[in-house]
């Protein structure tokens, strides 16, 4: 890595206005593999300002240069595919195979979904004699998490590319190495100077310089709901756009009907995907009364079979959590389940067995869980699965959405009618049915704390752009 000590500013790499630095860590050895630069203030608004006067120009580029350039950075990107991979597990951990067929794809997956959704974007439509046209916003302020790093700067920059807007990123500073990466990408495209530009820095400092900016038009924020909320304040003053894609509780109803072999199994290893950093992880699964114990017995043979070690060792299947902090957030709350009397089936506090060093934890499972349990409502953002008992369906509904978060559900059983009827009932953004993968093509998001934006495919356009009427537009005479 060549530019860890510089941003990425009007078409150049730049020497920061501050001498501050953070050390980038291995999550997995604890050691130190990168140190990069923190912005301040006069770093964000050089960066604004590049973008201020791209957008004059970029913003009038048409749809064929727009995919001509997505075409492009596609095509970058996917030759450097395994690079992405390699700096995704350095700075958070990932297991060296999900960062090759999982991590790194999400960056082609939205790239591509933009690239697919622009070619047939209605920009304007006739109603009676007004047009109405869908304009780029402007100046965007994106700022991402390091639990998904490309998956969540891909799902922004490719909508603001496509819509005409111009940008200034502040990627998560524990995990920004494959951030640099994709500037690079994005430089070697040709993406035009000052439409594409990085600082690094904190959330407290650049973050809120980005929020409260006079000429960003528009922010794009994805993290922490509580940081969510700071940069939904900060953005109040200017009345800017605030698109917010926060945490989540989500609940995985398995109904009475269901396979609970093959469908406790599925949301077992779906809970623990990633190490448990998904912003959409199944946490609770929620399960009839009458089979609790035997989902328990289930739920902790598949469990046990989860093999915590290093990233790059062959028969690892999960990798350590992001962080000391995080290391910790979720032992106090693996103890606080024990505290509240939750069951514990499988796993608990303190390192997996045989790993005395790296952020290391028991794939856990607590059973007997009530959903007033803090297990039960904090985001616990690691391999900790809560199940729940139910009594009927409606009761099952009703645990499902007594949450604060609305971002995902997963609702299962034999009948597909009974599943859509329990997932129209559901309030989340998203909800798969009997296991039903994600879609880059259609929309990403949350409703209630969770978030108020939608990202993916053409959807994911609509938080970039303004809505302008043009009244007497088709009037004769
Ligand atoms: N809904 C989604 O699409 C989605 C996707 C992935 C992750 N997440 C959520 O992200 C969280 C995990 O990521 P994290 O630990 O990096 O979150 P975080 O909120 O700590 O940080 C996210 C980003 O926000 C910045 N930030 C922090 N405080 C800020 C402030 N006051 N103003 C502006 N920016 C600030 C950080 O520097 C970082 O870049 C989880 O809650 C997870 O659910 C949500």
């Amino acid at each position: 890595m060549s530019h860890e000590k510089q941003f990425y500013i009007n078409g150049q790499w730049v020497e920061p206005s501050t001498n501050d630095t953070v050390d980038v860590i291995n999550p997995a050895t604890e050691e130190v593999v990168a140190t990069i630069a923190l912005g301040g203030v006069e770093d964000v608004n050089a960066a604004v300002a590049a973008a201020r006067a791209a957008f004059e120009s970029y913003s009038r580029t048409s749809r064929e240069e727009r995919i001509a350039l997505l075409e492009r950075i596609l095509e970058i990107y996917q030759r450097r595919s395994d690079e992405f991979a390699r700096a995704i597990t350095l700075e958070m951990g990932a297991p060296a195979k999900l960062s090759k067929y999982a991590q790194a794809p999400s960056g082609t997956g939205h790239f591509a979904a933009a690239l697919k959704a622009l070619k047939h974007f209605e920009f304007e439509e006739r109603i009676g004699n007004t047009l109405v046209v869908k304009e780029p916003i402007g100046v965007c302020g994106l700022i991402t998490p390091w639990n998904w790093p490309i998956n969540q700067l891909a799902c922004k920059i490719a909508p603001a590319l496509a819509t005409g807007c111009t940008m200034v990123l502040k990627p998560s500073e524990v995990a920004p190495l494959s951030a640099l990466l994709l500037a690079e990408v994005l430089d070697e495209a040709g993406v035009p100077a000052g439409v594409f530009n990085l600082v690094n820095g904190d959330g407290p400092t650049v973050g809120s310089a980005m929020s409260a900016h006079p000429d960003i038009d528009m922010m794009s924020f994805t993290g922490s709901t509580g940081a969510g909320r700071q940069v939904m304040k900060n953005g109040a003053e200017t009345i800017k756009r605030v698109a917010l894609e926060l945490g989540g509780k989500s609940a995985n109803i398995l109904l009475d009907d269901v396979n609970f072999e093959k469908m406790v199994a599925h949301g077992v290893m779906s809970c623990m995907n990633n190490t448990g950093q998904s912003c959409n992880a199944p946490t609770r699964m929620l399960v009839p009364n009458s089979r609790m114990d035997e989902v328990a017995e289930i739920a902790k043979a598949v469990a046990a079979k989860v093999k915590a070690g290093a990233p790059d060792a062959p028969d690892t299947t999960m990798g350590p959590v992001v962080s000391k902090a995080q290391w910790n957030k979720i032992q106090d709350l693996i103890a606080k389940g024990i505290e509240e009397g939750a069951r514990l089936v499988v796993g608990g506090t303190g390192r997996p067995e045989g790993l005395d060093r790296g952020y290391y934890v028991k794939p856990t499972v607590f059973s007997h869980v009530t959903n007033d349990m803090t297990i039960a409502r904090e985001e616990i953002f690691g391999p900790v699965l809560s199940i729940i008992g139910y009594e009927n369906e409606a009761d099952a509904i009703r645990i499902a959405n007594d949450t604060r978060y609305g971002l995902s559900g997963y609702v299962s059983s034999a009948d597909l009618e009974r599943a859509r009827n329990v997932a129209r009932q559901i309030r989340t953004g998203m909800v798969h049915l009997n296991g039903a993968p994600l879609d880059n093509d259609a929309p990403f998001g949350g409703y209630k704390e969770s978030g108020n934006g939608r990202e993916w495919g053409h959807y994911g356009f609509e938080d970039f752009l303004e809505v302008k009427s043009i009244f007497g537009y088709y009037a004769e005479g």
